[in-house]
Order: structure tokens, then C-alpha cells, then sequence
């Protein structure tokens, strides 16, 4: 069995990281998304996520469950353990990020490959507000989030332009050989 890939997917609130991991899915088989446990009710929609409240959140950090873990928006956010023994069986997967989560993700996990996605402020301002899900305070507080430079080592796509361009863009980063073959 070849060893797994964790890949992260980052950048601001809107960019489209879901939006465009769920399209990565679908595109190519061997991905496959990590679905993280939140402190938000599982009615508010956008990706599949675990709906948990903080008391539980609080006690599966303490009991070790969280692979990573942090806080954002008000709302707490744990990756699970579990993705190592996936990584172990080789799989090749999709997670969404804080950029503030980084650097321990790469101590904890130093194969890590990073996919920082990249829009205008004018095309996030619009996409978080036709996504609809948080209020307008919640707009613009996502907007307002300071934005990190870009880890050394990350891979930049640009997710302005048709969802289709992107994953055509992150493919060829991400498996360079077969997605030549594709276009070919
Ligand atoms: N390339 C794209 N073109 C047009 N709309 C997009 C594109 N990527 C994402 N969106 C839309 O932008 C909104 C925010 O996307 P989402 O995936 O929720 O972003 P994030 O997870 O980064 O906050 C959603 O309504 C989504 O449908
Ligand atoms: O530190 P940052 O890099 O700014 O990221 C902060 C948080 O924002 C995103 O969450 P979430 O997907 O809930 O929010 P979003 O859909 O509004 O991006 C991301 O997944 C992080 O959990």
C-alpha cells in the first residue's frame, strides 16, 4: 500500500475551499474529503460536517481526539484522529484549514501539502453573501479577518474564475502525470 497525502485546503472565508474540494472529489476518485467536527448546528448547511456542542468539543480534545483542533468565527473546529490510520491504509485526503493551524498540521503531519486558494475581496464580499449562510455581522467580520501570507511551499490557485478552471488547475498541481494524460 503507497503512503496517504493529506492535502490542505486554505484561504479566506468564501474563497470556495468546500465548494472546490467537493468538485476535487468528484474529478478525480482517490481523493476524499475529512469530515471536521464544529461547534455550528448541522442545519446551517454548506459541507458535511459533525454538529457537536462545545462541552463535547471540549471533552474530545482533552481525550486526545482531535488530529488538530482550533478556534474561529466563534466556532470551534477538530479534525479527527482517525484520518491517521486512514493516511496509513493510503488514503489521499481533502481538509479544510485554518492558516493559523499550519505550522502544527506540518509538525504533526510533515508530509503535508498545502492548496491556498486565492479571490478578490470584491468576489468574496459577493460569494459569502450569496452563500447566505451567516448574517451580515458574519460577513463582515470573515472579510475583515486579517489574511496571512501564504506558507512557504503552498500551492496557489486562483478560485476568481469558473469552478471547472480550478479543479482543473489544483489536478494538474496535485497529480501532475495523470492529469496531463486527461487533457491529452
Ligand atoms: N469558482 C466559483 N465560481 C462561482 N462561485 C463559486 C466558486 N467557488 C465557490 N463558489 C461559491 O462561493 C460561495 C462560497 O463557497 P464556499 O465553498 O462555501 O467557500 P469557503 O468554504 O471557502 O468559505 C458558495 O456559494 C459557492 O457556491
Ligand atoms: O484562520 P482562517 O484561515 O481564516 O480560517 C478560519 C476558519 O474559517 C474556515 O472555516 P469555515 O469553513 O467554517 O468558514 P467559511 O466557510 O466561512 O470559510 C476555515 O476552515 C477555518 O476553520
Amino acid at each position: 500500500m503507497s503512503a496517504g497525502r493529506l492535502i490542505a485546503v486554505v484561504g479566506p472565508s468564501g474563497v470556495g475551499k468546500d465548494t472546490v474540494m467537493e468538485a476535487l472529489c468528484r474529478a478525480e476518485p482517490r481523493l476524499s474529503l475529512v469530515r471536521r467536527m464544529i461547534t455550528r448546528p448541522e442545519e446551517a448547511g454548506g459541507e458535511r460536517f459533525n454538529g457537536i456542542d462545545e462541552e463535547t468539543f471540549r471533552m474530545m480534545e482533552r481525550a486526545g481526539e482531535f488530529a488538530l483542533s482550533w478556534g474561529a468565527h466563534g466556532l470551534f473546529y477538530g479534525v479527527p484522529r482517525m484520518i491517521e490510520a486512514d493516511l496509513a491504509r493510503g488514503a489521499h485526503l481533502l481538509v479544510n484549514l485554518s492558516r493559523g493551524v499550519l505550522g502544527e498540521a506540518r509538525s504533526r503531519f510533515p508530509d503535508l501539502e498545502i492548496l491556498t486558494l486565492t479571490a478578490s475581496r470584491a468576489v468574496l464580499e459577493e460569494r459569502l453573501i450569496a452563500r447566505g449562510r451567516e448574517s451580515w455581522a458574519g460577513v463582515a467580520s470573515r472579510l475583515d479577518r486579517p489574511q496571512p501570507i501564504p506558507p512557504e511551499g503552498a500551492v496557489l490557485i486562483d478560485n476568481s474564475g469558473p469552478l471547472d478552471k480550478t479543479v482543473r488547475m489544483a489536478l494538474e498541481q496535485l497529480y501532475p502525470v495523470s492529469s496531463t494524460r486527461l487533457s491529452s
